[in-house]
């Protein structure tokens, strides 16, 4: 058996820690390329586990065969693994010089067996082996990234081919639509039957046009879902924003003084509220000022509300309240704070607060000393972004990546559907066209642009 690492294939074989942060309880190293198999012998001291097989091994070091460590390892030949390679995964204890002596061993010197992975480089492996196409390499990017059970349902969904199958089925719908335009050029010496043949032709293209405008409804919800629904705390100075912020999330995040203008960087938490992902962003109190710091506060506080799903506009019982400018995005919500300076709170009732699309449940007042209303508020933005993000079925559409591309496929297919007379060739083109833009969804075509960025988007190891 050869156990020595071949120098051509050395930089073919990558190797990573592929789980978290160390020190941990375990650590699992994985190779994969040719010299995945030779690595492991090295190891293991000459010998390779039997495949498939988790086994515990002492590791060696080659140079003098000190022991590296004691390790259930794995033997994975290719090309039934996850990258399509032969492949090697080592379970260490997981601490730093246990694993940095084991890369060490494999990925350093002259003789070494294989080099470190680039972020996604193990998956970029998988999707160029055809083992998962582009969209299930986004959804598989999504699952870790997932926070919130709802993320972690849409986003195994499409890591095990929701999307791409979808785009193979109105794939081919559109080949067959292709096929009729053909049949009616071949007997275009038949008037009637090249007519009935481009008429279906048409009807296909059409059917597959009102397919593809059914998933585009639902895109704005799946791509909120993977950014969470956004809220923003706004108002004037001092009504108690950061304050209710640090409330939201528990824990101290946000500077809170007496002083108006403490606020100027947006603060961002994220929340998980009834498995819904929830972003609270933080703000600087809206006033004119001659600040330039707290000017640019107040600048990235605009534009904050401008983009947000909902705003709950703070009111202090006081006159510094302030009137909501007109420019900002999603629902308004206003409600009162510091509820317990107002004499005689403790004897009213709760207060509906006020919200223009009647949002239920809203209180009007609220008090971060004494907790009343926070409780309902939070129950309030969790309704909202339920109600925002949840559907039927799982949103099949999640990126603007996959929205452009299937907005692009249904213009093609306005072209391949007029009215009036046009050449079947020219309908023919469009409908080439619709299928190159479905392609480009699952990395069939014209990817090598985006392939960069996404694979970078992973961690090392993955
Ligand atoms: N230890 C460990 N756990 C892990 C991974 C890993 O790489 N290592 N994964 C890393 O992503 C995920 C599982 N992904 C995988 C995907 C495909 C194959 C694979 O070998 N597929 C073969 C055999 C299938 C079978 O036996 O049923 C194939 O599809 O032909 C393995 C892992 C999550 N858990
Ligand atoms: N009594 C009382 N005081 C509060 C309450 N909430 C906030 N405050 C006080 O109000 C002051 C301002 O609170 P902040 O949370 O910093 O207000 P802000 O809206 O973030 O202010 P800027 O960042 O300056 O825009 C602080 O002294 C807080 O302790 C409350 O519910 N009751
Ligand atoms: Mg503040």
């Amino acid at each position: 058996m050869q156990t020595l690492p071949s120098d051509t294939v050395a930089g073919d074989t990558i190797v990573a820690l592929s789980s978290g942060a160390l020190p941990a309880a375990v650590a699992v190293v994985r190779l994969s390329g040719p010299n995945a198999g030779p690595a492991l012998a090295a190891l293991c001291g000459g010998r390779l586990p039997p495949p498939r097989r988790a086994v515990l091994r002492r590791l060696v070091r080659r140079s003098d065969g000190a022991p590296l460590d004691r390790a259930l390892v794995l033997w994975l030949p290719g090309p039934g693994t996850a990258t399509g390679e032969d492949m090697a995964e080592l379970h260490l204890h997981g601490g730093r010089a246990v694993v940095a002596a084991v890369i060490a061993e494999l990925a350093s010197g002259p003789a070494a067996f294989a080099r470190p992975a680039e972020p996604g480089e193990f998956t970029r492996r998988a999707f160029l082996a055809g083992r998962m196409d582009l969209a299930a390499v986004e959804g598989l990017a999504d699952l870790l990234a997932a926070e919130t059970e709802a993320q972690r349902v849409q986003a195994l969904a499409q890591a095990g081919g929701a999307l791409s199958s979808r785009i193979a089925d109105w794939r081919s719908r559109l080949i067959e639509a292709r096929a009729l335009l053909e049949a009616s050029l071949d007997f275009s010496d038949e008037a009637d039957v090249a007519e009935v043949a481009e008429q279906q032709a048409i009807a296909e293209a059409a059917g597959l046009r009102s397919a593809l405008a059914v998933a585009l409804a639902d895109a704005g919800r799946g791509e909120r879902l993977r950014d969470g629904f956004q809220v923003a705390l706004m108002g004037p100075p001092n009504a108690g924003k950061s304050s209710l912020m640090n409330a939201l999330a528990s824990r101290e995040v946000a500077i809170v003084t007496a002083e108006a203008g403490t606020t100027r960087d947006v603060i961002e938490v994220h929340l998980d509220l009834g498995g819904y992902p929830v972003t609270v962003a933080d703000t600087a109190g809206l006033r004119e000022t001659a600040g330039e710091a707290e000017r640019e506060g107040i600048r990235r506080a605009l534009s904050r509300g401008r983009d947000a799903d909902l705003v709950v506009w703070l009111d202090p019982p006081d006159e510094t309240a302030l009137e909501p400018p007109g420019e900002l995005g999603g629902s308004l919500w206003r409600i009162r704070t510091k509820a317990d300076l107002e004499p005689g709170h403790e004897l009213r009732s709760p207060v509906e607060g006020s919200s223009a699309d009647g949002a239920a449940g809203v209180p009007g007042r609220i008090s971060v000393s004494s907790g009343e209303g926070i409780g309902d508020l939070v129950a309030a933005i969790g309704a909202a972004a339920a109600q925002s993000l949840k559907g039927g079925e799982d949103a099949l559409v999640t990126r603007a990546r996959h929205r452009a591309a299937i907005e692009d496929a249904v213009a093609c297919l306005d072209r391949a559907t007029m009215a009036g007379f046009i050449a079947p060739e020219l309908r023919a083109e469009e409908l080439r066209r619709a299928g190159d833009a479905l392609g480009r969804v699952v990395g069939a075509v014209g990817v090598e642009a985006v392939l960069g960025r996404i694979f970078s988007s992973f961690c090392i190891g993955k």
